[in-house]
């Protein structure tokens, strides 16, 4: 996919002026609320007209002012699923799914409904009335919907942010799945660091209608741990589960962890924040955090007053995160031997079954 756009629009006093090319198939469009997240997503997806400017697609402008080009919505193949999903309300999954395939022409139907349904899970819920559904699963519907219409490119304007964490880490993974599956590239926008880690690598930062900044999702949150009250957040893909008395056991790579949060799926996804990470330079001698993880500081970052200490725990990687101070007091450089003291009670859950 390679996307050019160069735009300008006003709205009142705000004002959107921006000019990028992507080419990768997932990329992710940060900011703040009312950075013009989604005035953007509106002149992509031609809902929006720019004062000015330029959107080609794949070689086909879908706007251009120069050449008075302007392809209405319906055939610009840019599909679009919002934070609400709008689905029919009268209609079934199964008709809503379809209306989006009626949306496509012939020629164009190439997404197999049947791997769709499957890949979605929505096999069981086909003759269900969509208001009889739950938040993620009325969003699986409207992502099926508009994949089924076969577009060039996806854009996602804050899916999940009308679903609580936990429908929000099972739907990722969907997001996901059907992209890569089909071969759709998509946009992702959003406000939430979190989830752009999980849904981009590449990311736009949008503040006040421009692109600020164009980096990783990584860099971003790194860059914002010091001025974040959550610190920077670890994802832990956790496997082979098993009680351990009042705790759970899980395998993180060549280590165990214990974590009071567990429960008896095998596999499951816990955050951790670099706040809660405490680092010794000695074996401390007797502690109550219950886990205690020999580590190699293979990276040092600083974001704003704090400092960000990358730990390399065989092939895993932490972010710790600690006042200059004490990094200076623990005489901590690359290559420094550390124990990191991790609690029990530390690690979130936020998804079951490693999916
Ligand atoms: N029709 C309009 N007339 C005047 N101002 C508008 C209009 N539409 C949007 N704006 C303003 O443009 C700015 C950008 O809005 P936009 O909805 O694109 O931001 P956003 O980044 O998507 O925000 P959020 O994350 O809160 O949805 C906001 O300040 C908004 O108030």
């Amino acid at each position: 996919m390679e996307l050019r756009m160069a735009a300008v629009k006003q709205l009142g006093s705000f004002s959107l002026s921006v000019d990028f090319t992507l080419v990768g198939e997932r990329t992710g469009i940060f900011g703040a609320s009312g950075s013009g997240k989604s005035t953007l997503v509106a002149l992509l997806a031609g809902l929006q007209q720019p004062d000015r400017g330029e959107i080609v697609l794949d070689g086909e402008p879908l706007f251009s002012s120069s050449k008075s080009i302007d392809l209405p919505a319906e055939r610009r193949r840019v599909a679009v699923v919002f934070q609400h999903p709008c689905l029919f309300p009268h209609l079934s999954v199964k008709s809503n799914l379809l209306y989006g395939l009626r949306r496509c022409l012939p020629e164009n139907r190439v997404t197999d409904f049947g791997l769709l349904v499957e890949i979605l899970e929505l096999k069981d819920l086909l003759k269900r009335g969509v208001n009889l559904l739950s938040g993620g699963e009325r969003q699986r519907v409207a992502l099926g919907r508009a994949l089924l219409a076969n577009p060039r490119l996806l854009l996602m304007d804050e899916p999940l942010s009308a679903l609580d964490d936990g429908l929000r880490f099972q739907i990722i993974p969907y997001l996901k799945a059907v992209s890569e599956q089909f071969g759709i590239p998509y946009l992702f926008i959003s406000h939430s660091l979190t989830e752009m880690r999980l849904m981009a690598e590449e990311v736009l930062v949008l503040s006040r209608g421009e692109v600020v900044e164009r980096t990783s999702s990584e860099q971003v949150a790194r860059s914002r741990m010091g001025q974040s009250k959550i610190g920077y957040i670890n994802q832990l893909n956790l496997q082979d589960a098993c009680s351990s008395g009042d705790l759970f056991s899980y395998r993180w790579g060549d280590d165990r962890l214990l974590i009071s949060a567990g429960s008896d799926e095998k596999q499951a996804v816990f955050q951790l924040s670099s706040k809660d990470i405490i680092l010794f330079r000695k074996h401390p001698e007797a502690i109550s955090a219950r886990n205690l993880l020999k580590c190699n500081v293979a990276g040092i970052f600083t974001s704003g007053n704090r400092v960000g200490v990358e730990l390399a725990c065989g092939t895993n990687r932490l972010v710790a995160e600690l006042v200059q101070q004490a990094l200076e007091e623990l005489q901590i450089a690359v290559g420094s031997e550390v124990y990191a003291a991790i609690k029990a009670s530390a690690f979130r859950r936020v998804r079951g079954d490693g999916r």
